[in-house]
């Protein structure tokens, strides 16, 4: 479980996330949604342990983030961050011989599934092909935390159906807790346990998904609507 409790983060006199209470539950996919600069990736990066906030605590599954439980988290970031003269199969070795939680097994058999070719290297992909490599080297990961940050911004639309669908099969529903940023949400909204919505560093809304369909009869781009007006 993640827990953020009063959690503000300030970059100099920019303040990103402003006392946020939070919590997420293991075994559940996630949606954080907002507009651009509501504090998103500030969040994720917050949980994956990549910055420190302000004030204010974080947890997962009941020990306060440091490195050792950073670690544990798999983190798909909104960059491209990769050695540009590694071929897919490089980074695949690479990310192995980094974690040792890492499934090369599982990573070939998703990157069979986004078509990718092994020798390829990465700067001779194009934007969506790398997006995809960001897919497989997170999802490859046995972790109980996965933060995928805008892992669908370049995928093509007409694949981005599919890739979501492979998504759910690739993660463990059981163990693993999956919270996603996306712009996209109405394709991911069928897969979606809960969202959460942000703005101006406020969690202005968390609900369950089916509860927003069944009580209210809102579908979540309705209840964004409603939401941000
Ligand atoms: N390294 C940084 N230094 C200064 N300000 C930052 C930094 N990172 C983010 N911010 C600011 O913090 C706020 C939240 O940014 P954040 O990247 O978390 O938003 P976001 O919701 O992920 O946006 P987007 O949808 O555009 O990716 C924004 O006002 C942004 O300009």
């Amino acid at each position: 479980m993640i827990k953020l409790t009063n959690v503000t983060k300030k970059y100099g006199s920019r303040t990103a996330l402003n006392q946020v209470d939070l919590e997420l539950d293991q075994g559940k996919l996630i949606g954080l949604v907002g507009e651009n600069g509501s504090g998103k990736s500030t969040t994720l990066k917050l949980i994956a342990g990549l910055i420190h906030p302000t004030s204010g605590e974080i947890t997962v599954n009941g020990e306060k983030v440091n490195r050792q439980i950073a670690s544990s988290v798999a983190y798909l970031s909104e960059l491209d961050e990769y050695y540009r003269f590694f071929t897919v199969k490089d980074a695949i070795e690479f990310h192995a011989s980094q974690f040792a939680d890492f499934d090369i097994e599982k990573a070939y058999e998703i990157m069979d599934f986004m078509k990718l070719e092994p020798e390829k290297k990465l700067k001779h992909l194009s934007k969506g092909n790398r997006g995809r490599v960001k897919i497989v080297l997170t999802l490859a990961r046995h972790t109980p935390v996965v933060l995928m940050d805008e892992p669908f911004s370049g995928l093509d639309p007409m694949v981005r159906n599919s890739i979501v669908k492979g998504l759910i099969s690739f993660v463990d529903l059981e163990k693993q807790l999956i919270l996603i940023t996306t712009h996209e949400i109405r394709e991911i909204e069928n897969i979606l346990d809960e969202v959460v919505a942000i703005k101006d560093g406020h969690i202005i809304g968390h609900h369950n998904v089916d509860d927003l369909r069944k009580e209210n009869q809102l579908s979540i781009v309705d209840w964004m609507n409603e939401i941000y007006g």
